[in-house]
């Protein structure tokens, strides 16, 4: 079983709408829509991780990023630790860089089923307000 630190980015404007990216078809969770951001590399801090996630997924430079949380899931095939950060600042604008489908979506509005089970509790957070 592999375990896997990852960390994630809410990307949220200022009309408190989140930036989703879908996952390939061909990936774990494949076609889910998520948080941009992966795997924190060996010498990096979760936030160094962020950053880098951000920028090779969206372009976006982080300038502030809060840490909102963390959730442990076991997948059949990987276990994960997701490190969220609620990102409301940044440099130029989020876009799928590496071809995604990407959409901004109203906070109040997402819907957990469209996201990896391990995301759920994060999600509905969001949807209750209470970030
Ligand atoms: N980015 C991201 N990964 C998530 C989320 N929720 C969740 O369970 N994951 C899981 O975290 C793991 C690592 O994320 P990732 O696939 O984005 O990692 P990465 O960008 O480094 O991937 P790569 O190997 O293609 O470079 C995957 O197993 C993925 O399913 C989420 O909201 N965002
Ligand atoms: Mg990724």
């Amino acid at each position: 079983m592999k375990h896997l630190q990852v960390a994630v980015g809410i990307i949220r404007n200022d009309k408190k709408e989140i930036f989703l990216t879908q996952r390939a078809s061909t990936s774990h969770m494949a076609n889910k829509w998520e948080f941009p951001g992966g795997k924190i590399e060996a010498g990096e801090s979760a936030l160094e991780g962020l950053t880098r996630e951000l920028m090779e997924e969206t372009g976006i430079v982080v300038t502030e990023a809060l840490a909102v949380g963390t959730a442990n899931h076991t997948y059949q095939e990987v276990s994960v630790i997701l490190h969220f950060y609620l990102v409301e600042q940044w440099g130029g604008e989020p876009w799928g860089k590496e071809g995604q489908p990407q959409r901004w979506v109203p906070q109040t509005h997402l819907n957990a089923d469209e996201f990896p089970p391990a995301n759920i509790e994060m999600v509905e957070r969001l949807v209750r307000g209470e970030l």
